[in-house]
């Protein structure tokens, strides 16, 4: 399995992705036209074309025998510059009484456009069957080694907004309580909406000003922050790398937003250049600890390898690595242990 930039080519494996996702997966509407001009804007911001405030690096993971498209991951470069960038913020706001001695806090939520300028990692969809061999750590980590080896091409900051919690009967109790008296449809045509950029009636009907939450239902209230239990895994991972919650939340859902400094992130710090070496005989472990990318944008590419570098830091690979990675010796890899 590789990672590599989406191509033109990939627009019925992308639909094929976007018809299975279902719902909360707010960016992969199935909607052919716009998939077909999320590749369009993908193909250019991977070959540099685009300004730095519309780049969408997405890219899709193929099993580079059968060419099939097991899963996506995205890059935005930066959100909120076209149409605002909106979360909740868990606020505090103390209360007390002197005279009647009475001192308490109430969560607020104010809305916000904080995050206005940061890069965001998102898109992240594993197919089922694909959901083994670290395949959905490959997706989540490759993002860490391109951010790292094109650091001038991102801000300080990347945040990842997380799915929030859904019942059993697929509703979320957080938009049933606010949202949805504001917004005059259900959260599913709302989030495709969103999805497909059409987000200037978020600004035209949320709520102006801050939310007392003790308003909310207690099931409500208990959404905030919350993952879905799916999303669990992928928050996981992100934790790892030093992503924290710091009380920001997904207006509709109240998943939490999770953040950090690009260079604090563990694998943008941790991940190392090496040259290559290629033989026909090289010892592999079956377990995935070595994540390797390549240096180029157009022809980024990123998979797991069965071995670290040697004592004198060459990394030597076998012909099938090489040729998974289109790499070949005297190349460099970035290398990262997991
Ligand atoms: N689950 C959602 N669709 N939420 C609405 C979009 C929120 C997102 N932060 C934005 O402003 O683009």
């Amino acid at each position: 399995m590789r990672i590599r930039p989406i191509a033109r080519g990939d627009l019925d494996g992308l639909q094929a992705l976007a018809q299975q996702t279902g719902v909360g997966f707010t960016s992969l509407p199935d909607n052919r036209d716009f998939l077909a001009s999320k590749i369009e804007l993908a193909v250019s911001a991977f070959e540099e074309r685009t300004p730095a405030d519309d780049r969408l690096y997405f890219f899709v993971l193929e099993d580079d025998v059968s060419g099939e498209l097991a899963g996506c991951c995205a890059i935005e470069g930066q959100v909120g510059r076209e149409v605002p960038f909106y979360n909740y913020r868990l606020g505090t706001l103390a209360h007390s009484s002197v005279q009647l001695d009475l001192h308490r806090t109430i969560d607020t939520l104010f809305l916000s456009s904080d995050h206005t300028g940061d890069a965001e990692v998102c898109s992240l969809y594993l197919r089922p069957e694909y959901r083994r061999h670290r395949n959905g750590a490959l997706l989540s980590k490759a993002r860490w080694l391109f951010m790292a080896q094109f650091r001038d091409r991102f801000p300080a900051k990347v945040l990842a907004e997380m799915r929030g919690v859904f019942n059993e009967a697929g509703i979320s109790p957080f938009w049933e309580c606010l949202g949805s008296h504001f917004f005059p449809m259900d959260f599913n045509e709302a989030d495709r909406l969103t999805g497909l950029g059409q987000k200037s009636f978020i600004g035209e009907l949320m709520p102006k000003f801050p939310i007392y939450t003790t308003f909310m239902s207690e099931e409500a209230r208990a959404c905030i922050g919350e993952v879905h239990e799916h999303t669990r895994p992928a928050l996981e991972m992100l934790k790892k790398e030093g992503l924290r919650w710091e009380g920001y939340i997904d207006i509709f859902d109240g998943g939490p937003t999770v953040e950090a400094y690009i260079d604090d992130v563990r694998a943008v710090r941790d991940s190392r250049l090496c040259q290559v070496e290629v033989t026909s005989q090289a010892a592999s472990s079956e377990r995935h600890t070595w994540l390797a990318s390549t240096t180029g944008m157009p022809d980024f590419r990123a998979a797991w390898v069965g071995r670290g570098p040697d004592a004198d830091g060459v990394m030597v690979l076998t012909e099938e690595e090489a040729q998974r990675l289109n790499v070949g010796a005297g190349d460099s890899l970035r290398l990262l242990e997991t």
